[in-house]
C-alpha cells in the first residue's frame, strides 16, 4: 500500500482554483445524454466518479468527445435511446452515477445490468426501488435484498402518485425526479420520512431547470413533474467548482493562516457545501465573500455544536478542524455518513482517536475534543477520499502525520495532494 508521509505545514498562501462540482457533473452528464442535439460542458471533473458515467454512457452508444484534460466534453444527446450493453455497467463506488442511472434506465427501453465496487454492494439503494417499483418498473436484485448489484429491464413508465423515503439518501430524490420527465404521463412524488441533504435537491432542480424542466414543490414535501417533457440542450453549460473540494481550502488557511485565495465557489454557489464556509466563520475563519470566489484567513479557532445534515460531506472537513479549536466541537445529524463510502462515523472517530483526541461516537453524531498532545499516526483512509483529505489537516495544524492509500481521492479529487503542496510552506 502506499503511504504519503506529511510534513508539518507553519503556513499556507496562494491561490487555488477548484476541479467542478462532482454533483453538478454527473447530473449535467446524464442529461446532456437524454437530449437531442449536442450539449458542451464546461470544466467537467476529471475523477474516478465521472469517468464511471462516461463510461456508462459510452457502452450504451452515447458518444462523448473529451479534450485533452478532459474537462470539457461535447456531448452527443441520443434522447435517451440508449443501447443495451453487452457488458454490465460498472460504476465503481459513485452514488451519483448508480442512483439516477438506476431510475433513467428504468424508464428507457433496453436491458442493463449495473454492478460497483465491493462497498456499493453495502450502500442502500431500496428505497429508490420500492419507488420504481410501485411506478410498475422491472428492477431485480441481483444479490441482497435492497443492495446493488442491479438488473433493469427498461420500458415506459406512466407515471402518477408515487411515495419514496427520503431519510437516507437525497439521491432516490434526485433520481426520481430526473427520470420522472421522460414518463408518459404526470407524477406527484411524496416524501416519507425525514428528507436529508436537502440542498442537493436544490442542485437537481436547478439543473433540470437548465435543460427546460421546471418542477413545482410544496416545502420539499410533494414534487410535481409533468411527464412526456423531454429535456432540451442548453448547448453550452458550466461546471460551477466543487464546493465540499473548497471545504479542505476553507479549512487550511483558517487553521494555518497565510491567505488562500479559493477561486471557483462563492456567494452565488448553487451547492450547499458553500455552507461550510459559514460554518468556519462561526468557528473563528476570515472570509472575504466574492459570487465566484472565498478569501479565506487564519482566525482564532473555536469548538461550535452544529447541525450537519445539510453538509454531510463537507461537515467531515469539520471534525479534522476541530483538532486546532479551543474547546469540543460537536457534529450532529448526520446518520448517513454510516452508509456512504465507509461508516464514515466510526472511521472518523478511530481515526481522530488515533492522533490524542477524544470522541464520543453517537449513533447520528460525533464529539471532538482536541488532543492534549498530538500522537504521531499512520491514518487508514478506507478507500474514502474525505478521510484522506480531512486528515491532511493534521499536517496544516503543524503536526507531521501519514496517509494511507492518498490515491483513494481519484474519486473526486485526483490532483488533491498535489494541489494542497501548491499552498504549503514548511
Ligand atoms: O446528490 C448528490 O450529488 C450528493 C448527495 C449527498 O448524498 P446523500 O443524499 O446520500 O446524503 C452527498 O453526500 C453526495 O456526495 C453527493
Ligand atoms: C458521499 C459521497 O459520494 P457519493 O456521490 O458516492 O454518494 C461523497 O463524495 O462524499
Amino acid at each position: 500500500m502506499e503511504q504519503l508521509p506529511l510534513k508539518p505545514i507553519k503556513k499556507v498562501s496562494g491561490s487555488v482554483t477548484l476541479p467542478g462540482s462532482k454533483s453538478l457533473s454527473n447530473r449535467i452528464l446524464l442529461l446532456a445524454a437524454l437530449c437531442d442535439g449536442v450539449t458542451e460542458v464546461r470544466n467537467l471533473l476529471d475523477s474516478d466518479d465521472i469517468r464511471h458515467m462516461l463510461a456508462a454512457l459510452d457502452v450504451m452508444g452515447v458518444k462523448v468527445e473529451l479534450n485533452d484534460d478532459k474537462t470539457v466534453a461535447l456531448v452527443h444527446g441520443n434522447g435517451g435511446q440508449f443501447k443495451t450493453p453487452s457488458e454490465p455497467l460498472f460504476l465503481g463506488n459513485a452514488g451519483t452515477a448508480f442512483r439516477p442511472l438506476t431510475a433513467v434506465l428504468a424508464a428507457t427501453q433496453g436491458k442493463f445490468t449495473l454492478t460497483g465496487e465491493p462497498r456499493m454492494e453495502e450502500r442502500p439503494i431500496g428505497h429508490l426501488v420500492d419507488a420504481l417499483d410501485a411506478l410498475g418498473a422491472d428492477v431485480t436484485y441481483l444479490k441482497n435484498e435492497h443492495y446493488p448489484p442491479l438488473d433493469i429491464v427498461g420500458k415506459k413508465l406512466q407515471g402518477g402518485t408515487v411515495e419514496i423515503d427520503g431519510s437516507i439518501s437525497s439521491q432516490f430524490l434526485t433520481a426520481l425526479l430526473m427520470a420522472a420527465p421522460i414518463f408518459d404521463g404526470d407524477s406527484e412524488i411524496k416524501i416519507s420520512g425525514e428528507l436529508v441533504s436537502k440542498p442537493y435537491i436544490d442542485i437537481t432542480l436547478g439543473v433540470m431547470r437548465q435543460f427546460g424542466v421546471v418542477v413545482e414543490h410544496d416545502n420539499y414535501q410533494v414534487f410535481y413533474v409533468k411527464g412526456q417533457q423531454g429535456y432540451t440542450s442548453p448547448k453550452s453549460i458550466m461546471v460551477e467548482g466543487d464546493a465540499s473540494s473548497a471545504s479542505y481550502f476553507v479549512a487550511a488557511a483558517a487553521i494555518a493562516g497565510g491567505e488562500i485565495e479559493i477561486n471557483g465557489v462563492g456567494k452565488s454557489s448553487v451547492q450547499g457545501d458553500i455552507g461550510f464556509a459559514k460554518v468556519m466563520e462561526q468557528v473563528g475563519a476570515k472570509i472575504e465573500w466574492f459570487d465566484e470566489k472565498l478569501i479565506v484567513k487564519k482566525g482564532q479557532l473555536m469548538g461550535v455544536d452544529i447541525d450537519a445534515n445539510a453538509i454531510p460531506d463537507a461537515a467531515m472537513t469539520l471534525a479534522t478542524v476541530a483538532l486546532f479549536a479551543e474547546g469540543k466541537t460537536a457534529i450532529r445529524n448526520i446518520y448517513n455518513w454510516r452508509v456512504k463510502e465507509t461508516d464514515r462515523l466510526y472511521a472518523m472517530a478511530t481515526e481522530l482517536r488515533k492522533v490524542g483526541a477524544e470522541v464520543v461516537e453517537g449513533e447520528d453524531f460525533i464529539e471532538i475534543t482536541p488532543p492534549e498532545e498530538f500522537k504521531l499516526a499512520e491514518i487508514d483512509t478506507y478507500n474514502d477520499h474525505r478521510i484522506a483529505m480531512c486528515f491532511s489537516m493534521v499536517s496544516v495544524g503543524g503536526q507531521p502525520v501519514t496517509i494511507n492509500d492518498p490515491g483513494c481521492t481519484a474519486k473526486t479529487f485526483p490532483t488533491y495532494f498535489d494541489v494542497l503542496a501548491s499552498i504549503s510552506h514548511h
